[in-house]
């Protein structure tokens, strides 16, 4: 099979994250097309990663094209209304990283028949560590369901969802989630230049610690509740800074993951108002 043309809309920090990892996974970058507004994003695009840089405008695909949306969630309707003939000629197979937007939202914008797939990566992806987590319509093939398995599964994890509802809690989870956990080692770091380290030592300190964590949980078979318990020895210092912890981070990890699902449905309904 021929490789197919990857075609994002829009040049932004997802898709520079995407390219980033699809260029260190082998894909050509003549095979990828970036279309934006302003050349000063797909420009440095074209010029990093040799890929093709490309005006905003909607143009004749190749057969085979599969087209990432990648844009803002609230400019889909005006930038899919351009993009509309060219997918549908090119029988495209149309990928959206829109937080939010539903797929019903997208196949009334695009036409019943269009296949789509709803993907939330995130931005470690750049680096091949993403996490990205997929939805299908009834639409889309086996075969263009490989076809994006191993677009992403290329940057990272792949978790196919069955629920479209679920792919809110995907985004709050794992789309924002690089922000919350460097929102964390900001924290642990302002939190040891406080008590006097420098700050070098105390970035690289909680850097290694949380790498080195996670890389741990992700090769053991113990859960991460019974890793914890490894650490913590009784009346020593874990069980006093977790005993602070645990007052805290449960009830607000819940309305943090609250918060921002229930953003991207307010971006879903915001769209049905101006679409
Ligand atoms: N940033 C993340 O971590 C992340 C993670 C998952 C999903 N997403 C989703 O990715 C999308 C882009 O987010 P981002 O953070 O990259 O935003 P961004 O603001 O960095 O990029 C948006 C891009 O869209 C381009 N654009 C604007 N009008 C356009 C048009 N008419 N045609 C083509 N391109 C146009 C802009 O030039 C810009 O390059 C959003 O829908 C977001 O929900 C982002
Ligand atoms: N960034 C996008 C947002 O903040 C979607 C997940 C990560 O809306």
């Amino acid at each position: 099979m021929t490789e197919p043309q990857i075609v994002f809309i829009g040049a932004g920090n997802m898709a520079r994250a995407l390219i980033s990892g699809m260029r260190q996974q082998g894909i050509a970058g003549p095979n990828i097309q970036v279309h934006a507004p302003s050349n000063l994003h797909r420009g440095a695009l074209a010029e990093e990663f040799g890929v093709r840089s490309c005006p905003a405008q909607a143009e004749k695909l190749p057969e085979n094209s599969v087209v990432i949306y990648a844009a803002k969630p609230k400019q889909m309707p005006a930038v899919l209304k351009e993009w509309r003939d060219s997918l549908r000629s090119a029988s495209a197979l149309f990928v959206s990283v829109a937080a939010g937007i539903s797929s019903a939202q997208i196949t009334t914008l695009l036409g019943e028949e269009t296949p789509v797939v709803r993907a939330m990566p995130n931005t470690p992806a750049q680096i091949g560590a993403g996490a990205t987590s997929l939805f299908a319509t009834a639409t889309v093939s086996a075969n263009q369901c490989d076809t994006v398995q191993q677009i992403f599964a290329g940057v990272g994890k792949v978790f196919w969802l069955h629920d479209e509802a679920l792919m809110d809690t995907a985004t709050a989870l794992a789309g924002s989630g690089p922000a919350y956990v460097l929102l964390f080692l900001e924290a642990l770091e302002d939190a040891a230049v406080l008590q006097g380290l420098d700050r070098v030592t105390a970035r690289a300190l909680a850097l290694q610690t949380v790498l080195g964590t996670a890389q741990m949980a992700a090769a053991n078979s113990a859960s991460p509740s019974e890793l914890r318990h490894q650490v913590t020895s009784p009346g020593g210092t874990t069980a006093a800074g977790l005993a602070v912890w645990e007052e805290q981070l449960r009830p607000l990890a819940q309305r943090a993951l609250a918060a921002a699902a229930e953003r991207g449905r307010i971006l879903s309904q915001l769209l049905k108002t101006t679409a």
